[in-house]
């Protein structure tokens, strides 16, 4: 029998999303009255809202779209650390951990204490994470928070330090009921040809 784990956050109207950004809606926009044969949904969402990746096109604008990431950092082993009750997150924090041989990391903040609302202080990624995790091999970082960032930075330091270090990030993940340890980590984007940045279906499923 397998376990998963289903790490992220449901997609529903009135779900927390990023201050001024495009609220979420599903809608049956064609019923089966209408159409005759089926029910037709529309949505509409910022590609920030809940479980998502970023493309490096989300804060570079010469950076790379969704088609150009390399698929498989979002399937593979994956090791879950926990560090709580910090404000922000460096290569200190970092350093007592083992965390070599590790190519997606992802770190469980419990900071977003209210999933109903979006967060007002989240636990961030100072600018010396992304090289130490480089020089650890590794490739795509997750966390448990709508961004790596400082909710009011416009610097993005966070961002582009782990993009100049080939770190791929998966933001927004629900960790809350995931104890730390490894397992294999599934959170594929959608083949979305021109975005910033994609929803993901994130799942763990414990190595055996
Ligand atoms: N949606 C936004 C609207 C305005 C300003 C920032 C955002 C973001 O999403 C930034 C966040 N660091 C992110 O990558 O998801
Ligand atoms: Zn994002
Ligand atoms: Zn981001």
């Amino acid at each position: 029998m397998t376990t998963m784990f289903d790490i992220s956050r449901l997609l529903a109207t009135g779900v927390p999303t990023w201050p001024g950004d495009t609220p979420f809606s599903y809608e049956v926009s064609w019923t089966k009255e209408q159409s005759g044969s089926v029910n037709v949904g529309k949505l509409t969402m910022s590609i920030h809202t809940g479980t998502h990746i970023d493309a490096p096109f989300h804060f570079d604008n010469e950076g790379r779209k969704v088609m150009e990431l390399d698929l498989e950092l979002y399937i593979g082993p994956a090791r879950v650390i926990e560090i709580s009750g910090k404000s922000s997150i460096g290569a200190e924090e970092l350093k007592a951990f083992e965390l070599d041989g590790i190519t997606r990391l992802l770190i469980r903040t419990n900071s977003w204490t209210n999933p109903n609302e979006f967060p007002t202080e989240i636990t961030y990624l100072r600018d010396d994470a992304g090289p130490y995790l480089a020089e650890k091999g590794i490739r795509l970082i997750g966390v448990d928070v709508p961004s790596v960032d400082p909710l009011d930075s416009k610097v993005l330091a966070a961002h582009h330090t782990l993009h100049a270090n080939d770190i791929h990030i998966l933001e927004g993940i629900d960790l809350a009921k995931i104890a730390p340890g490894d397992y294999e980590l599934i959170a594929l984007p959608l083949p979305l040809v021109e975005a910033d940045g994609s929803p993901v279906r994130a799942i763990l499923r414990p190595l055996t």
